[in-house]
């Protein structure tokens, strides 16, 4: 029966798509379901329309997923697959996650065109990326760099830098990896030295509250340990109220003791001042250690730190 189909919503990206593809595997899987049960449905969004600008200048967290969610709650798709990175802290109404799948790696890759490695840039060398967190801490380890927002998907930032319009980008390594890229990157860069942006690496689903069905379906796949990171490290974007405008990185790990570490940091665009924090605790605490966790940069960075570059 045609109305028995599950509409799977995503952006039109090729990550996306792969993300989708991914999504829909994994309930075939879980269900002994054909590929016929599905439809991938292809949503245009903000994000993926103003190419002009950096997002921190479009506004908040929300531009990758805002037409999705609509799709969503207005029934046009049942479920909606999302970079967890990209996610606002909180659903709109009526809607809710219902899983996490199990997460990719967490790290950020380096591209380099005229150097193989960050430390290997030229003085002065032109690096292209859009997330705040990038920058900063990019001119944080390399204060000589030129850094410049670039913007549009992983296809045309690569095509931007092919045509030698910067020296490196950065891009996750997630993203790479779900798209068989990875040959790409030129250096790796490790968890302690780069921090990830929070919910790096890891799909989420939403779907809409009280569609039974769906849920039960969805929640079959989610993965525990990504979950509990996952709840830590957007407990401590909550706390911050984290916007785009925002450099914010953590990342929280489930350890086999059962206990989960959250390391979470904040800064200024230029990469000038930081603040990092880390907790443990059980995992059923992860939402309160990420919200003492954002506490804790909070009160390290004083009342005057988001001033002046709009927070
Ligand atoms: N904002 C775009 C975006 N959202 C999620 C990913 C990567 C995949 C992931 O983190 O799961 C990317 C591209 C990138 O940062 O290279």
């Amino acid at each position: 029966m045609a109305s028995d189909i599950i509409r799977i919503g995503t952006r039109g990206s090729q990550l996306a798509k792969a993300q989708a593809s991914e999504v829909r595997a994994r309930l075939m899987a879980a269900h002994d379901l054909p590929e016929e049960a599905f439809e991938i449905e292809v949503i245009s969004t903000t994000g993926d329309r103003i190419l002009d600008r950096p997002l921190s200048e479009v506004g908040g967290k929300g531009l990758f997923t805002k037409e999705i969610e609509a799709a969503l709650i207005d029934g046009r798709v049942d479920i909606a697959a999302h970079s967890s990175k990209d996610m606002a802290t909180a659903s709109p109404e009526g809607l809710e996650v219902s899983a996490y799948l199990p997460r990719e790696d967490v790290r950020d890759a380096f591209i380099g065109r005229t150097a193989a490695t960050i430390d290997e840039l030229p003085h002065g060398a032109t690096i292209g990326s859009a997330s705040l967190r990038r920058q900063s801490l990019l001119k944080r380890m390399r204060p000589d760099l030129k850094v410049i927002t670039f913007r549009g998907n992983v296809q045309s930032r690569l095509r931007k830098l092919e045509e030698g319009q910067v020296d490196a980008t950065l891009l996750a390594l997630a993203g790479l990896n779900r798209m068989a890229m990875q040959d790409v990157a030129t250096e790796i860069l490790e968890v302690e030295r780069f921090l990830p942006a929070p919910g790096q690496g890891a799909i989420c689903i939403q779907n809409r509250i009280g569609d039974e069905r769906v849920h039960g379906l969805v929640a079959a796949i989610a993965d525990p340990r990504t979950t509990v990171a996952l709840t830590a490290e957007r407990a401590f974007l909550a706390e911050l109220d984290g916007s785009c405008r925002t450099p914010i990185a953590a990342h929280a790990v489930l350890a086999e003791d059962g206990t989960v570490t959250l390391h979470g940091m904040i800064l200024t665009p230029d990469g000038s001042r930081m603040h990092e924090t880390r907790r443990t605790g059980i995992a059923a605490d992860a939402e309160a250690l990420g919200r003492l966790a954002g506490r804790d940069v909070l009160d390290a960075a004083g009342p005057g730190f988001f001033d002046g570059w709009g927070a």
